[in-house]
């Protein structure tokens, strides 16, 4: 008789992908914003490259995630387009590199990880509002 039960199947397992994305025996410079690290090489973030796990992975993996994608690139793609953003006015504009040492990326701990300073963009609009 075998001493399975249901239990067993499931104990939490916790991943730390915090700590996978910052480590640097996977990535290289880990804490650098680079994209371009993606350019070129295989990692699939759909569950299949374990350094990479936006959505899980495995049988309890996101099952949205082609829809969380699409929403990502379109949300931001369209703040992008419509408007200029800058920091605030002390602050050099987005477009120049100098912008980085406004940018205070401290972390807060919670249910997700998020900024401790809240950001404060500013978003002028690309184009007269009645031309939207
Ligand atoms: C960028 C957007 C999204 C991200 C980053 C994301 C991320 C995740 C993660 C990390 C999990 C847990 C996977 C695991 O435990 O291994 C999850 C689960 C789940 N997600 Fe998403 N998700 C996103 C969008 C969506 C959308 C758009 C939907 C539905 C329309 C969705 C539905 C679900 C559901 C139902 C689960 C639970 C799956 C299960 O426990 O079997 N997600 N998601």
């Amino acid at each position: 008789m075998s001493n399975w039960s249901i239990q067993d199947s499931c104990k939490d397992v916790y991943i730390n992908t915090w700590a996978i994305g910052r480590d640097p025996s996977i990535w290289e410079r880990p804490l650098e914003f680079w994209p371009e690290r993606f350019d070129n090489n295989n990692v699939d973030l759909r569950g299949q490259s374990f350094e990479l796990l936006p959505f899980g992975a495995g049988r309890r993996g996101c099952p949205g995630w082609a829809l969380g994608l699409l929403n990502v690139h379109l949300i931001l793609a369209t703040l992008i387009q419509s408007f200029a953003w800058s920091l605030e006015s002390s602050c050099s504009s987005l477009k120049h590199s100098s912008h980085i040492e406004c940018l205070d990326m401290s972390e807060r701990f919670g249910l997700t990880v998020t900024m401790d300073k809240p950001l404060q963009a500013y978003a002028t609009p690309r184009l007269p509002l009645h031309m939207y």
